[in-house]
């Protein structure tokens, strides 16, 4: 899917710092509560999209409790290459969403075993979504800064070696490296973590952060 998404990027001028890091996928904020929020209507996230399009970066759409209906009009109206479901959806409620999708999986923060954690991911990943371990963040949904269990994850990942699946949850330019060491992660994603204040990007922290593109095998990355 992707290796490294910087989620809730807002400005051109975050799209490019995207592009320039090495990293791969964006993510577009459409839960209006969230600081990281872009209105699907506005014209200047359509330009946001097709930037990212031109840099050759996957643009992934986080919706929290949308209708398959209204996603799909987001979809098509902003330019978006997958769908992202952030909220308290079910199998059954997102049976009409389309195309490439991931589902968040929330998590408590605390040891997890490998039962708990498939539990939560199975059926999503039966259903052909590629999986999102996030903390869960209550009714924020998302972007709540703080990390999970990473060898917790490890041992799920490990007994479920053709799962698709991304690392996401507090991660940081200083943390990142070590959770994917203890995760065995080969895909991350962060919002939080390369923000200074919070809901502005760094362009500096992004860059920093897309470091870790060297760190799996293949990767030409900064080489
Ligand atoms: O980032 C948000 O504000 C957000 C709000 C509601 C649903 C999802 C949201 N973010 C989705 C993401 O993929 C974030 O990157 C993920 O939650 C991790 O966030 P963070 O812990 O800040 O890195």
């Amino acid at each position: 899917m992707f290796r490294v998404k910087i989620c809730g990027v807002r400005l051109k001028s975050d799209v490019e710092a995207v592009g320039q890091s090495g990293a791969d996928a964006i993510g577009l904020n459409f839960f209006p509560p969230s600081i990281r929020y872009v209105d699907p209507a506005e014209a200047a996230t359509r330009e946001l999209s097709e930037l990212a399009r031109s840099l050759g970066l996957i643009r992934i759409g986080v919706f929290v409790n949308e209708t398959p209906l209204k996603i799909a009009e987001v979809v098509a109206n902003v330019g978006l290459d997958a769908v992202q479901l952030h909220g308290d959806e079910t199998i059954e409620s997102a049976a009409g969403v389309s195309g490439r999708k991931l589902r968040a999986i929330k998590l408590p923060t605390g040891t997890l075993s490998v039962t708990q954690i498939d539990a939560a991911c199975r059926p999503w990943i039966d259903a052909g979504y590629h999986v999102l371990f996030d903390a869960d963040a209550g009714a924020a949904h998302g972007g709540s800064g703080k990390t999970l269990d990473w060898p917790s994850i490890a041992s799920w990942a490990a007994r479920s070696p053709s799962a698709s699946w991304t690392l996401a949850g507090g991660l940081t330019p200083d943390n990142v490296s070590e959770a994917i060491r203890a995760s065995s992660a080969q895909s991350v994603d962060t919002a939080s973590g390369v923000e200074s204040p919070k809901g502005t990007k760094s362009t500096d922290l992004i860059r920093r952060f897309s470091r870790v593109m060297r760190a799996w095998p293949g990767s030409t990355h900064g080489k």
